[in-house]
């Protein structure tokens, strides 16, 4: 689903430029679910927004469900962010003087996708996610938890083939972390490609692959089950 050969990035600032992602390789097949690790400035969101086609690549070359992301024009990664890509944000993100159902709906409408579409989608992901109740309430009505699971719907909505999540637990209690997780876990059952950015190891021990980084470079790239048993050693 997801091939980086030799990926570089640098930040230009002034007659400087910082170095931040050293050479990545990285594959992710479909129905993956990685968590991706780091200290902070190790790279992770920078690995991330080039993965959501949301920053360019230097060098190396990104390859996203056979179509090679490198120097498309504005319009065309456009065409391919909305239909590869849905996006899950530590903040949430949501609209706050829209419903929740008209949020999940709002990917649908940049789709042109018919008005009774929309609202029919909008509410069969909201029921996914354990919220039907709550589709005519505005985010303000909402706890975090619920907030975060109508920003799933959202980004499940357009049906994407992969969801990108950077930190999706970083704001909520760890009651609620572990139950956004769940759900997570759940969608990608249902053999949905997902990868998170997290800082925290409770969380990256509910995904099926933890990918560190390291100043730029992957230090370690391992199978749970791998994780998990050299932890016993
Ligand atoms: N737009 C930018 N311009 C200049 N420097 C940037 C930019 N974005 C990130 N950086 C720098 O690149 C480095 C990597 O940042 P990045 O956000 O990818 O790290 P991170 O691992 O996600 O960190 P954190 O866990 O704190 O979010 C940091 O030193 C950061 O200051």
């Amino acid at each position: 689903m997801i091939e980086i050969k030799d990926l570089h990035k640098s930040y230009k600032m002034g007659k400087n430029s910082l170095h931040v992602l050293k050479g990545i390789n990285f594959n992710v097949e479909e129905g993956e679910l990685v968590a991706i690790m780091g200290s902070s400035g190790s790279g992770k969101s920078t690995l991330l927004n080039i993965l959501g086609m949301l920053d360019e690549l230097d060098e190396g070359s990104y390859t996203l469900d056979g179509v090679a992301i490198k120097n498309l024009n504005e319009t065309k990664a456009a065409q391919y962010r909305n239909k590869f890509l849905g996006f899950i944000f530590q903040s949430f993100n949501l609209i706050n003087y829209k419903s929740a159902a008209e949020n999940v709906a709002l990917p649908l409408y940049y789709q042109k996708v018919a008005r009774k579409e929309r609202q029919e989608k909008a509410l069969k992901y909201l029921t996914q996610v354990g919220l039907k109740e709550w589709a005519g309430h505005l985010p303000s009505e909402l706890s975090g938890g619920q907030k975060q699971r109508v920003a799933i719907a959202r980004a499940m909505a357009a049906e994407p083939k992969v969801l990108l999540a950077d930190e999706p637990t970083g704001a909520l209690d760890s009651k609620t972390s572990y139950e956004v997780m769940d759900l997570i876990q759940k969608i990608n059952d249902q053999g949905n490609t997902i990868l998170i950015v997290t800082h925290e190891p409770d969380i990256a021990d509910m995904c099926k692959r933890i990918v560190h980084l390291k100043d730029g470079v992957i230090i370690e790239d391992k199978k749970i089950e791998q994780v998990r048993a050299s932890k016993y050693v």
